[in-house]
C-alpha cells in the first residue's frame, strides 16, 4: 500500500497524522456479515481516526466503498455529513448528494453568489457550522472550480480560516474512473485534486492496492493497463474472443436471467428495457413510492424511482445490500418470478430469483436523503428494484455484476471503458460487442497525478 501522509503533487513537507485523536465510535475491523478489513484498509481507517483530512483512492474493487461504509459507521452520525457527488452513489452510502448538503445550488454565479445562497438559508448554515466530518465519495465526479467555492461557503460560515473551516474531510474515489460531469468540454474541466483548496486541505494520501473483485491475474493485468488508457494488442486480442462469450447459455445455471448489456448512453439503455418489458405477455405491476413529504423526492433521491413497473420475466437488479451472506447486494441480478399475496388485497410485492437460485420476496424499502439543516432525514418507501435488461456504464459505477455484454464503442469519456470492464469478476462473464481499441481513453492530467502519487511513495 502506498500511505502518503501530506502528499503535495508540487513537493511539501509531510504533516503529522499525529494529531488529537478523535472521540469516534466504536470501529470493529469486522462484525458479523461484514468483510475483515485488509491491512491497508484498516491503514485508511487509521488515517481517518487522526482526524486528519484523508484522500484514499485505489483501483476499481479494491474495497472502496466497503471500506467508505465502516468509517461512516465509526463516526460520529450527529457530526458528520456523508455525502456523494452523485445521487446513486449517495444512495448507496444512505447518504446526500455534496449539491444538495452544500446547499449553493449548481454552484453557478461565482463564489460569491454561492456563499450568499448558503448564508440565506439558516437551515443550510446551521448544518455547515454543525459539521466536523465531511466525507465525499466518488470524489472524481467533482470539479475542481466546485471543491474550492465549497472550501470558501465553509470557511464563511464556520468563521475559520482553516481549510474547510476546520472541517475534517474524508475523500474516496479513483480520478482514473469517471470525471466530473461538468463542463462537458474535456479541456475546461478541472479535476478536484487540481484546485488549491485540495492543495491546503488533503493531508493524507492513502492508496488501496488489493483486488478484491477480480481474482484472475491476467483480466487484473489487463484492467491496469485500460485503466491507465493502454491497451495493447494482446489486450484487444482477449477481449475480441469474449465475443461469443454469453451466446451459448447465460453465464450462470439459471436460464431466464440474461447477461447484463452495459451502455454508454442513456437512451439507449431506457429504449432497451422498455422494448424487453413490451416484449412479456405478463402483466404489468406498478409500485408507486411512499413518500414521507408531499413532493420534491425526486429530485432528493433521483436514483429512486417514483413509479416502478415489473411484470413476472423481468430481469432486474437490487438497488439495495439485502443480505451479504448471501450475495444479495446492491447489483446483484434475478428475474421476477411472481408477486407475493402478502401485501393485502393488491398484487403482492414481487417474487425474484436471484443468480445462485436464492428466491425471495423483495418488499419496500427505505431510502432516507438527509436535507441540509432538518433533524431527520426525509423517506421514500421503494421497492428496491430496476429493471437490468440494459443498465448505462455511469449507472453501473461501484457495482460489482456478474455477467454483462459490454457496447461501449461510443465511449466518450476517459475512464468510460474501463468503468464498464471492471464490474465483472471475470473475462468469462463478459462479452464485448465490436470491441474497438480506439475508445480507451485516460486523461493525461489525471495520469500525471498518479504519477506522481507513485513518485511520492518511492
Ligand atoms: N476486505 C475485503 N475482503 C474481501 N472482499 C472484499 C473486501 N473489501 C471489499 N471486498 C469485495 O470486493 C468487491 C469490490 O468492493 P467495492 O465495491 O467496495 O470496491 P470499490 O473499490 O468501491 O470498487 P469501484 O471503484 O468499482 O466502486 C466487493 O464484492 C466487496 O464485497
Amino acid at each position: 500500500m502506498l500511505q502518503l501522509p501530506g502528499f503535495r503533487p508540487a513537493g511539501g513537507t509531510p504533516p503529522s497524522l499525529k494529531g488529537p485523536r478523535l472521540d469516534l465510535l466504536s470501529s470493529p475491523l469486522s462484525a458479523p456479515g461484514q468483510h475483515a478489513l485488509t491491512e491497508e484498509q484498516a491503514a485508511v481507517l487509521d488515517a481517518v481516526r487522526s482526524g486528519v483530512s484523508v484522500f484514499y483512492t485505489g483501483s476499481a474493487g479494491t474495497g472502496k466503498s466497503v471500506l467508505l461504509q465502516r468509517i461512516v459507521g465509526m463516526l460520529p452520525p450527529d457530526r458528520t455529513v456523508v455525502s456523494a457527488s452523485t445521487g446513486v452513489a449517495a444512495c448507496q452510502i444512505g447518504g446526500q448528494t455534496l449539491h444538495s448538503f452544500a446547499g449553493v445550488g449548481d454552484g453557478s454565479g461565482g463564489i460569491e453568489r454561492c456563499v450568499s445562497r448558503a448564508a440565506s438559508r439558516p437551515a443550510v448554515a446551521e448544518a455547515w457550522r454543525r459539521c466536523r466530518h465531511l466525507v465525499i465519495d466518488e470524489i472524481s465526479m467533482v470539479d475542481a472550480e466546485f471543491f474550492d467555492c465549497l472550501d470558501v461557503v465553509a470557511r464563511t460560515l464556520r468563521r475559520s480560516r482553516e481549510p474547510f473551516g476546520g472541517i475534517q474531510l474524508v475523500l474516496c474515489g479513483d480520478f482514473l474512473q469517471l470525471p466530473p460531469v461538468k463542463p462537458s468540454d474535456a479541456k475546461g474541466r478541472r479535476f478536484a485534486f487540481e484546485s488549491s483548496a485540495w492543495q491546503r486541505a488533503v493531508k493524507a494520501t492513502l492508496q488501496l492496492r488489493q483486488v478484491h473483485r477480480q481474482a484472475d491475474r491476467k483480466f487484473v493485468d489487463l484492467l491496469t493497463h485500460i485503466r491507465y488508457g493502454r491497451c495493447e494488442p494482446r489486450h484487444s486480442e482477449m477481449l475480441r474472443s469474449t465475443r461469443r462469450n454469453l451466446d451459448e447459455s447465460s453465464a450462470n445455471s439459471d436460464k431466464d436471467i440474461v447477461a447484463t448489456q452495459l451502455c454508454t448512453h442513456k437512451r439507449q439503455v431506457e429504449a432497451i428495457n422498455q422494448h424487453q418489458l413490451r416484449l412479456l405477455p405478463t402483466e404489468s405491476v406498478n409500485f408507486v413510492a411512499k413518500d414521507s413529504m408531499p413532493a420534491g423526492l425526486n429530485s432528493l433521491l433521483p436514483s429512486v424511482p417514483e413509479k416502478i413497473e415489473l411484470k413476472i420475466g423481468a430481469q432486474v437488479m437490487l438497488t439495495r445490500n439485502l443480505d451479504l451472506a448471501r450475495g444479495l447486494v446492491n447489483g446483484a441480478r434475478g428475474v421476477v418470478t411472481g408477486f407475493s399475496s402478502e401485501r393485502g388485497s393488491g398484487p403482492g410485492w414481487p417474487v425474484v430469483r436471484f443468480v445462485g437460485g436464492h428466491e425471495r420476496i423483495v418488499d419496500q424499502h427505505e431510502f432516507a436523503a438527509r436535507v441540509a439543516g432538518a433533524e431527520m432525514p426525509v423517506i421514500r418507501r421503494q421497492v428496491p428494484l430496476q429493471l437490468a435488461w440494459a443498465i448505462s456504464v455511469h449507472k453501473s459505477q461501484g457495482m460489482t455484476l456478474d455477467a454483462c455484454r459490454l457496447y461501449v464503442s461510443e465511449a466518450f469519456e476517459a475512464g468510460q471503458v474501463y468503468v464498464a470492464l471492471s464490474r465483472c469478476r471475470s473475462l468469462e462473464s463478459l462479452s464485448v460487442a465490436n470491441w474497438d481499441a480506439s475508445c480507451v481513453r485516460a486523461d493525461e492530467r489525471v495520469l500525471n497525478f498518479y504519477r506522481q502519487l507513485r513518485e511520492c511513495s518511492g
